[in-house]
């Protein structure tokens, strides 16, 4: 089942505080964005992959594309303020297929057998997510005072990639950008035209490096997935 995917990497990384990109900063001796981008690059299923990228760094990605060898890198386009506008850019550049899937640049170790189930949930239904049980008890508070313990059994930690069938997302996108709505996902602009969005359940590994911390993460992903390839008997996470 082939699909196109958008990787929006035109972000500054406030939250991570590294004073550039966080797609630039290395892991195991190689940029963030280049482990998200060997995902696809190694997907058989995936077609063409769509950058959106600040336009000051375009020719250090388009660097990267051909000294990192990703064939699959079909456009290199200029991304916007918000992560919304990078996305909507690189939806418009989609070309090989009718599904799409959108996936943060600053998601690295997301599995392959996670993005078939997602690629063949959409295909069904229009419209999928990655995302996992919120674990932790979670609760409103006004002032610094607690107002309110929120039932956690339906409620759900949102990943990316999240896959749609490209009429669907391209058409909730142009509604946004009229209504000037801003979401944080995809699937939220999908929600206001209430198109009914499914959630196929992921991988608690499948972070976003957001702040420093999850560097430390990061890496003991990385460590781990190490062991597991030269210990078959070692414990898979
Ligand atoms: N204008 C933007 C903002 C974000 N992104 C991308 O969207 C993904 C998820 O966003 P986030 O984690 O918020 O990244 P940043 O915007 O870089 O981080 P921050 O919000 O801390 O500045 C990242 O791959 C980021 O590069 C983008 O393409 N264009
Ligand atoms: C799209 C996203 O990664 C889903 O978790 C996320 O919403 C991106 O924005 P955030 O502001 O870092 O939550």
């Amino acid at each position: 089942m082939e699909y196109s995917v958008v990787i929006p990497a035109a972000g500054q990384g406030k939250r991570m505080n590294a004073g550039k990109n966080k797609q630039w900063i290395e892991l195991n001796g190689r940029p963030l964005i280049a482990h998200t981008l060997s995902v696809f690059e190694q997907d058989p299923w995936c077609r063409e992959i769509i950058l959106a990228v600040n336009r000051l760094e375009q020719a250090q990605f388009q660097e990267l594309a051909e000294n990192g060898r990703f064939q699959k890198i079909a456009r290199i386009v200029e991304g916007g303020a918000e992560r919304q506008h990078s996305v909507f850019e690189g939806l418009k550049a989609v070309q090989q297929t009718d599904l799409a899937l959108i996936h943060d640049g600053a998601r690295p170790f997301v599995e392959r057998e996670n993005i078939h189930e997602l690629v063949l949930k959409a295909n069904e239904t229009g419209a999928a997510i990655l995302a996992v049980p919120l674990k932790d008890t979670v609760k409103k508070a006004t002032g610094g005072t607690v107002s309110e313990t929120v039932d956690r059994a339906s409620l759900w930690a949102v990943q990316t990639p999240q896959a749609f069938r490209l009429p669907i997302v391209l058409d909730a996108h142009r509604v946004a950008a009229e209504a000037d709505f801003l979401g944080t996902d995809d699937a939220s602009l999908v929600e206001k035209m209430n198109y009914p969005v499914s959630i196929v359940e992921g991988d608690y590994l499948n972070i976003k490096l957001t702040t420093v911390h999850d560097i430390l993460f990061a890496n003991a992903i990385l460590a781990q997935r190490e062991r597991e390839k030269h210990d078959s008997s070692g414990t898979r996470l």
